[in-house]
C-alpha cells in the first residue's frame, strides 16, 4: 500500500536517512549521527527525490508542493529536515490515503480527548493514571504510544523555538508562538484515520525538531496549553478535562519540581510564573469554562492560613447533560451533602477529611460538584469512601481503591487529586466503550 506525504519544494533542505522515527525522543539528534546527508536547494529537489523516495512524483506548480508517494516503510525510514521552525512546520504532512493501521488494529473511530492545563499542573501524572485504567503500556518515545492510547503533547505545535520566543518577547502560551492551523489539520486528519508527520518541540534543546510519524489509534489524547483554544479544535474533541490548579498550589508544585529535581533558583521560578500570568489568564484559563470535567485544586480550608500546601481541597466539577457522561455523585444524586467520614471506618489524623457534594453553576453551565478536603491516611480504607460513591463507571467493587493502591507513590494518591483523576479516567473508559462498542478489560492486581 502506498502512502503520500505532501512536502513543499522551495526551501533548502537536508535529507536524513535514519533508522526509526519512533525513537525520536528527547535526544532526537542521536538517530541521525551516522545517517547519509544530502544538502539540496529547492530547485534541485527533483534530482534527489527519486533516490530517496522512489515511487511516483509530480509537481503542482500552483502550490509549489511535491506530492511524494512512498511505501509505508520508506516513509518511516526517510524524511526531510529543514532548519528552523518554519521549515519543520512546512514539512509536517498528512498522508493522502487512510492509514492501514485502522484495519490492522480494528479502529473504526479514533476517540479524541483533550486535557488542558498550565505547565507543571499534573497532566503527565494524570495521563499515567489514564493509561493504567486502559491497561496500556506506552512507549518511551517523544510521543507516548500504546496499544490503545497515544498521547500527543501540543507543545509540538510551537512555531517559535526558545530563542525565537525570547527575541520576540512572547511566552509559549501566546497564540503567536503556536501553529493552530497545523494543529487543527493534523488532529482532524488523525480523527479521520490518516497518518501524520507531526513536528516535535524539543524541551531539552528548546528547538523544533524534524517531524515524526504518528498513526491513528483507538484513543488519542491531546494534552497541553491550548487543546481547545481554537474553536475548531473543540469540535474534534469527544471529551475535555481541565486541570485548574490555584496559584498557591501551582507555585508549591513548581518549587518542589523545579528546585528539588531541576536545580532552578526560587526567584527564577517565581519570576517565570509571574511573567506567564497575563498570557495564562488570557489564553489558557478561559478553556476551563467549557470543559466537560474540571479538577480544581485549592489550598485546604481545614488549616487556617496553611503555608505548606501539603493538604489540599480538591473539587471535581462535572457538567450535567453531556451525552455519554454521567457525573459521579455522593450518596444521593442531586442532593447537597456535607460528609465527614472520619471515625470507625476511616482513620483520619489532623486536620481530618471533609467531603461535599451538590449542584452548582459553572460559567452558566449546570454542574454537580464533588469535593474533598484533606488527606487519606490509609489508602486501603478508601473502599469505605468508594462504597458511598455512585455512577463511578467501575467494572468491579473496589476498582477505584485498587487503582490508587497500585499507584500509591504517584503524586496525589492520598488526596482528592488522585481520587478524581481515577474517576475521570474511568469516565473516559466508559465513553470509549459506549462510542465504539468495544470493551476494555479491567486491570486486576
Ligand atoms: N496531585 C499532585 N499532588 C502533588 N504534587 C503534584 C500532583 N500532581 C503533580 N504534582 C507535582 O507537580 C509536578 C508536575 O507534574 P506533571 O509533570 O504531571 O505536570 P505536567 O503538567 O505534565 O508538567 P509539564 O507540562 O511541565 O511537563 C510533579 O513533579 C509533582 O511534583
Ligand atoms: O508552557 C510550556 C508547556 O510545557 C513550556 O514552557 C513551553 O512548552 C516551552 O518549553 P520550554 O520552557 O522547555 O522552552
Amino acid at each position: 500500500m502506498m502512502m503520500g506525504f505532501i512536502l513543499p519544494s522551495t526551501t533548502s533542505c537536508v535529507v536524513y536517512n535514519h533508522t526509526s522515527t519512533r525513537n525520536s525522543n528527547k535526544s532526537n539528534k542521536r538517530n541521525f549521527i551516522s545517517a547519509p546527508r544530502v544538502k539540496v536547494e529547492g530547485s534541485k529537489i527533483s534530482s534527489w527525490l527519486p533516490k530517496f523516495l522512489s515511487h511516483q512524483r509530480q509537481q503542482t506548480t500552483k502550490t509549489k508542493y511535491w506530492i511524494i508517494s512512498a511505501s509505508f516503510q520508506t516513509a518511516l525510514e526517510e524524511f526531510v529536515n529543514c532548519s528552523g521552525a518554519k521549515g519543520v512546520h512546512e514539512r509536517a504532512g498528512i498522508s493522502r490515503s487512510k492509514s492501514k493501521i485502522l484495519r490492522n488494529k480494528g479502529i473504526e473511530r479514533p476517540l479524541i480527548i483533550g486535557v488542558a492545563a498550565d505547565s507543571g499542573c499534573g497532566k503527565s501524572t494524570f495521563l499515567r493514571r489514564v493509561n493504567e485504567i486502559f491497561g496500556t503500556k506506552v512507549s518511551q518515545s517523544h510521543t507516548p504510544q500504546g496499544e490503545l492510547v497515544t498521547v500527543i503533547c501540543l507543545d509540538d505545535f510551537h512555531t517559535l523555538d526558545r530563542k525565537g520566543r525570547a527575541e520576540r518577547k512572547v511566552t509559549a502560551l501566546n497564540p503567536e508562538a503556536n501553529n493552530f492551523e497545523l494543529m487543527y489539520q493534523q488532529i482532524a486528519a488523525l480523527k479521520e484515520g490518516h497518518d501524520i508527520m507531526k513536528p516535535i518541540y524539543n524541551h531539552q534543546t528548546g528547538l523544533i525538531d524534524p517531524p515524526e510519524l504518528i498513526q491513528p489509534n483507538h484513543i488519542i489524547v491531546i494534552e497541553g496549553l491550548h487543546p481547545w483554544y481554537d474553536s475548531r479544535m473543540k469540535q474534534l474533541l469527544d471529551f475535555t478535562v481541565y486541570l485548574d490548579i490555584s496559584d498557591e498550589v501551582k507555585i508549591a508544585w513548581k518549587i518542589q519540581r523545579d528546585m528539588a529535581e531541576r536545580g532552578h533558583k526560587l526567584e527564577n521560578i517565581l519570576a517565570s510564573i509571574e511573567s506567564r500570568k497575563p498570557d495564562f489568564q488570557q489564553y489558557i484559563d478561559p478553556q476551563k469554562s467549557d470543559a466537560v470535567a474540571v479538577i480544581q485544586v485549592l489550598p485546604t480550608q481545614l488549616i487556617p492560613d496553611d503555608k505548606e500546601k501539603k493538604v489540599l481541597r480538591v473539587r471535581l466539577i462535572q457538567r450535567e447533560g453531556i451525552p455519554g457522561f454521567q457525573p459521579v455523585y455522593l450518596y444521593d444524586e442531586g442532593s447537597t451533602i456535607d460528609w465527614i467520614p472520619c471515625g470507625r471506618k476511616l482513620t483520619c489524623s489532623y486536620p481530618g477529611i471533609k467531603f461535599h457534594y451538590g449542584p452548582d453553576n459553572w460559567y452558566n453551565h449546570d454542574v454537580s460538584v464533588l469535593e474533598v478536603d484533606g488527606n487519606f491516611e490509609k489508602l486501603e480504607e478508601l473502599i469505605y469512601i468508594e462504597s458511598h460513591l455512585n455512577n463511578t463507571s467501575t467494572k468491579f467493587y473496589g476498582e477505584i481503591t485498587q487503582q490508587l493502591l497500585r499507584n500509591s507513590s504517584a503524586p496525589g494518591s492520598n488526596n482528592g487529586t488522585g481520587l478524581f483523576q481515577v474517576l475521570i479516567a474511568l469516565k473516559m473508559r466508559q465513553l470509549y466503550e459506549e462510542l465504539t462498542g468495544k470493551s476494555v478489560a479491567p486491570v486486576l492486581i
